[in-house]
């Protein structure tokens, strides 16, 4: 069951749904639109390795915005910090955002009960396109689930992705052993 605007709002009430900064006017019928943060990033390397620490070059988004290319994996950050403590967080793209070809994640957008921290966003394009700090880049969808939690991801122990950042984040793909 995905919660409706009505039960997103109650559940920020509860503490159980953080979303910051929150703007009553992002509240969809039921999903919250999410923000492009100031960061972008790219990788350094131009051939990654799944077993290494692929290192990642940060930089700003100028007040002009900035043309992202076909072909470069952009590593880009949600405005908002969130924290989902009961409900599973999905992440997902806007249709006005596709329509100008623009992709916000490479795989599925599923957060953890229990992820505290800004989004990474994994941006593609099919074109050339100018992208703005603050444009609305994506919406969270909250999934209801069934069942206790035995580790909420901010407990976890090996949690790759939970401290808290207003940057970009790499894979930590290489703390995984295989
Ligand atoms: O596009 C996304 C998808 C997820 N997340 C966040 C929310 C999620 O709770 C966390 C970890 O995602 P996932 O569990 O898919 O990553 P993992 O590679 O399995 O890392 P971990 O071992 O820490 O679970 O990253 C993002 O920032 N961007």
């Amino acid at each position: 069951m995905i919660l409706t605007d009505q039960q997103i709002l109650a559940e920020i009430e509860r503490g159980n749904i953080v979303i910051e900064p929150f703007e009553r006017n992002c509240l969809g019928t039921n999903s919250y639109d999410v923000h492009l943060g100031r960061y972008l990033a790219t990788y350094k390397d131009s051939v990654l390795d799944a077993r290494k620490h692929n290192e990642i070059s940060t930089f700003e988004i100028p007040e002009e915005g900035f043309v992202l290319e076909p072909g470069v994996l952009y590593l880009g950050v949600t405005e908002e910090y969130t924290e989902s403590h009961a409900h599973v967080p999905f992440l997902e793209g806007k249709s006005s955002v596709g329509r100008l070809g623009i992709d916000i994640h490479a795989t599925a957008g599923k957060g953890d009960i229990g992820f505290c921290n800004t989004w990474t966003l994994e941006i593609s394009v099919s074109m050339p396109v100018r992208v703005y700090y603050g444009m609305p880049v994506g919406q969270l969808i909250y999934f209801a689930v069934q069942g206790d939690v035995q580790t909420f991801y901010n407990r976890k122990a090996n949690a790759k992705y939970n401290d808290r950042t207003d940057k970009p984040v790499e894979s930590m793909m290489w703390k995984n052993s295989f």
